[in-house]
């Protein structure tokens, strides 16, 4: 396949996955952007420029994750390659939980779609089951290739997943520790089996997170209870996990987002862009931050955008 145009614009949301009991499956769109600007070159090779997150940090070549995975998506559709230049500015922390490598994977394959002649070649269907296949795991992917709020799962070793319905009072906060915990270390602590009555319990609890988002928001602290991930990881991100046991004690639905060591509130709106978690969070923190954020963030609906710039 050939390409169809030599400079696109990308925008990808940051993504929360888990949700409590959904380990792997359950994820949700948050409105904070990575952006970029992509252009073909005739000449071979790969230059890359970044500001914000990662700036020094992540590398300026091949091995740049939106690059390898712009790569992917064109060796998927039998396009050929080209060379590149990219301009990153980059919003989504890194290594804290707020599926910033989902982001970079979902950027390049998305920006593949918006160079290639044929962008139906690269599905949303395709952008999942590819974004997937090289995260490990499809539950960032997901929202952050279709928006809102979506169910993953793996089928055959194809990555699938659906939309999920979301409750307009919902309201998010994600509370950012000042440490990294890269998604690699924290799945390293996972045991590889767990008792029968713990993945009995998760799946009723998984089952009722879905009514919960989309229908009965009060139901959100009981529904977001988990027994598969968070306790095990504790060692990891002591910090996150007793501020979660705090808010969950003052009964707000607070989990650990995606590997942590971010915490994310689900809350309910309040009418004057407050919430119903606020009072609880400002009273953890009891004035004295230690460097962690609070971001009030707006669920975002849309998932990644591509646009030709001509
Ligand atoms: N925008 C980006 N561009 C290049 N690499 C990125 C980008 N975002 C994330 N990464 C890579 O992914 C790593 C973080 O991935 P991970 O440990 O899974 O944490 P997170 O929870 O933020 O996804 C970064 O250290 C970096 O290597
Ligand atoms: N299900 C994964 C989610 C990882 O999300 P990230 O945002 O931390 O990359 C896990 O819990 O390991």
């Amino acid at each position: 396949m050939r390409l169809g145009a030599d400079h696109v614009h990308v925008r990808v949301p940051a993504t929360s996955a888990n949700l409590g009991p959904g380990f792997d499956a359950f994820g949700i769109a948050l409105g904070l952007y990575d952006e970029l600007e992509v252009r073909a070159l005739a000449s071979p090779g790969v230059t890359v420029e970044v500001t914000g997150e990662g700036a020094g940090q992540v590398p300026d070549d091949e091995q740049h994750l939106v690059v390898s995975s712009l790569r992917a998506a064109l060796d998927e559709v039998g396009a050929s390659q080209t060379g590149l230049h990219l301009v990153c500015h980059n919003r989504i922390p890194h290594g804290r939980g707020l599926g910033s490598s989902a982001a970079a994977v979902v950027a390049g394959i998305v920006a593949a779609r918006g160079l290639i002649a044929e962008p139906e070649a690269l599905s949303d269907d395709a952008a999942i089951d590819l974004a997937g296949r090289i995260e490990g795991h499809p539950d960032n992917a997901a929202p952050a290739v279709l928006g809102g709020a979506t169910l993953a799962w793996s089928d055959d070793g194809r990555f699938r997943a659906v939309e999920l319905p979301v409750h307009d009072e919902l309201a998010l906060l994600a509370i950012v520790p000042p440490n990294h915990l890269s998604t690699k270390a924290a799945r390293g602590v996972l045991p590889a089996t767990v008792p029968h009555a713990d993945a009995a319990f998760q799946a009723g609890r998984a089952a009722l997170l879905v009514e919960a988002l989309g229908r009965r928001p009060e139901l959100l602290l009981t529904a977001t209870q988990d027994r598969l991930h968070q306790e095990y990881r504790r060692s990891v991100m002591p910090g996150s996990l007793a501020l979660v046991d705090v808010l969950r004690a003052a009964g707000v639905a607070a989990v650990v987002s995606g590997a942590g060591p971010t915490v994310l509130v689900l809350a309910r709106r309040d009418g004057e862009g407050a919430t119903d978690a606020d009072g609880a969070v400002q009273a953890a923190f009891g004035g004295a931050m230690g460097g962690w954020q609070i971001l009030p963030l707006p669920v975002d609906r849309t998932g990644a955008t591509v646009r030709r710039v001509t």
